[in-house]
């Protein structure tokens, strides 16, 4: 179903609603005209009866306007909503490739973005619906005081839509170009702030940032979206300029042909009228436009991310021990357009055991981290079988699969709560690891929620740690996790911390460039270019060369 459609459905009654009041508001404005051209002519004698008339339809004018503005108000932020939740549950169903490939501005586009001119479709659409049923109604009005008048009025019109068709497809151009342009913008934005220590230390690199990088990505924006919106400029104006030569037309008619003075006050009366309501439909359209493009840009974002059904049933409560997993014949590529290059990795033969600590080693780039994701099964393999104790995992199984698993990858992200279910326990297990990690004088848990994330990065990598070991997994995935720790706590994570969650059972994969605890491994790996160079089980690891 489409965005529109999903909106739609999700406020039938209230849309509803809302468009039966702005067609009460069109009607009610036709027939206030109506009322003040028939007043305008009338005797001193009849003036009278239209007194009541006039108050109870503006009465109507004004009560049917508020009602539609007030509701298509509520049905915008309702939009809003909806829409962001939507993408957001597919960003969160997403497979990270998909994350990856669309990227982080596209995504923050969509939500920040997209979704608002999409829902200002809703605060526009009362304008645009009020104000067609005025000039329709005006038109028809026309119609019953002179065809003749009535007929040039429609050309006027006709030829305003003809010069309005011709720029629109012009002016849809420069909109589908300057939110494609806005994607880059917010993806400079975003490392405008990750960026900012580098910018500040270096005050050249942060003007040509600004001058070349940012000014360049603004001004395509501006550019795009000026474009669209002169031409939509000259189409109004246009329109307008018609009307215009058609009210002089009128007024200026009489010098060759004698006509009722009154007659032409009521034309011009329903002409000026009209022209404010028509501008209404003319400024309205582009928001429509644009709505159309912000809903085609979000549709396509989200065919992007690929988001997987998720399972809906209730995380099985892990199992205490660990799991074997055998990977067989694995494979992941990754391919880079820009480089027109390829990076495979595998095939990959590996088992993991319950109660061993498998070490992953290899230089920079050869594809550590790469075989961490595909055995945590945030990337799919494109060929092999994962075997969850002998059992191969299934095509819809990958989401089960994945809450068999805890990991601390060097770009974790620390959420300030635990986000798990509210369970007293937690928070006293949680005190007990911070003591061992010596956090307990800087940070305490209470409901699930850390009292700070201020921390340095070394401390906030003990608290990623205890949030993995909290989650009670049976397979845990360290990606250099002792990189930033200072020798002492990596003593303390390689000497007692793993061997304690190995006398637990777990299985475990630590990616590490720490040599000096080579020997602890049970088992070692060593990848170079995507592929298993050397294999080393239990006391020979120590053996091993070091690693750079
Ligand atoms: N998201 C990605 N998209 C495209 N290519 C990627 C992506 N992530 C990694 N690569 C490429 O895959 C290769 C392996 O990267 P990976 O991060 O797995 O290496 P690594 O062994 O963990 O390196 P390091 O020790 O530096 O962390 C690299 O050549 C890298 O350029």
């Amino acid at each position: 179903m489409s965005l529109f459609g999903m909106l739609v459905r999700a406020s039938r009654t209230r849309l509803a609603v809302a468009i039966g009041a702005s067609l009460v508001c069109g009607l009610a404005n036709v027939l206030l005209v109506a009322l003040i051209n028939q007043a305008l002519n009338a005797s001193l004698h009849d003036l009278t009866g239209y007194a009541l008339p006039f108050v109870l339809v503006i009465a109507l004018v004004m009560g049917s306007q508020v009602l539609s503005r007030a509701l298509f108000a509520h049905l915008s932020q309702q939009g809003l909503a909806t829409l962001r939740l939507h993408i957001s549950r597919h960003v969160v169903a997403a497979p990270l490739r998909g994350l990856e490939t669309a990227g982080r501005g596209r995504i923050q586009a969509a939500l920040a973005d997209d979704t608002t001119t999409l829902s200002n479709f809703f605060t526009g659409f009362p304008m645009l619906v009020t104000s067609a049923v005025v000039v329709l109604g005006c038109l028809g009005y026309l119609a019953y005081l002179s065809w003749a008048i009535f007929l040039v009025s429609v050309l006027a019109i006709g030829l305003g839509s003809l010069g309005y068709h011709l720029c629109h497809s012009h002016m849809l151009q420069y909109f589908r170009k300057a939110g494609s342009s806005q994607d880059e913008l917010f993806g400079h934005f975003d490392a405008m702030v990750s960026g900012a220590k580098e910018l500040k230390l270096n005050r050249s690199k942060a003007q040509r940032f600004l001058d070349e990088v940012l000014v360049g990505a603004v001004e395509q924006v501006r550019h795009n979206r000026a474009k669209g919106l002169m031409l939509f400029a000259i189409t109004g104006g246009w329109g307008r300029l018609l009307f215009l030569v058609l009210i002089g037309v009128v007024l200026f008619l009489r010098l060759w042909i004698p006509s009722d003075a009154a007659v032409i006050t009521g034309y011009v009366m329903v002409f000026l009228y009209m022209m404010g309501p028509l501008e209404g439909v003319l400024l309205n359209l582009p928001q429509m436009s644009q709505a159309r493009v912000a809903s085609a840009r979000i549709e396509a974002t989200l065919a992007q991310l690929k988001a997987e059904t998720q399972q809906q049933t209730p995380v099985p409560s892990p199992a205490p021990k660990g799991v074997t997993l055998a990977l067989d014949g694995l494979t992941h590529g990754y391919f880079s357009e820009r480089e027109d290059e390829v990076f495979t990795l595998g095939p990959v033969q590996l088992t993991l055991k319950p109660g061993e600590i498998t070490f992953l080693v290899g230089g920079n780039g050869s594809g550590k981290t790469t075989l961490a994701k595909l055995i945590a099964g945030l990337y799919r393999p494109e060929s092999g079988v994962v075997r969850v104790d002998g059992r191969a995992v299934g095509e819809d199984e990958w989401d089960d699969y994945r809450q068999l698993f805890s990991a601390v990858f060097s770009d974790f992200h620390l959420f300030d709560t635990l986000l798990e279910a509210p369970d007293a326990s937690v928070d006293t297990q949680a005190g007990e690891w911070l003591a061992k990690l010596h956090l307990d004088h800087k940070v305490s848990v209470s409901n699930g929620s850390f009292s700070t994330r201020e921390l340095s990065q070394g401390q906030r990598k003990r608290l990623a740690l205890i949030v993995a070991c909290l989650e009670g997994r049976p397979v845990i995935v360290f990606d250099e996790w002792a990189a930033d720790q200072d020798p002492a706590f990596r003593e303390v994570f390689y000497c007692e911390l793993l061997p304690e969650l190995r006398a637990q059972g777990k299985t475990l994969l630590v990616i590490s460039h720490d040599d000096r605890y080579f020997h602890l491994a049970d088992q070692l790996i060593k990848l170079e270019r995507g592929q298993i160079v050397h294999r080393e089980a239990s006391t020979q690891a120590a053996a091993l060369q070091p690693v750079v």
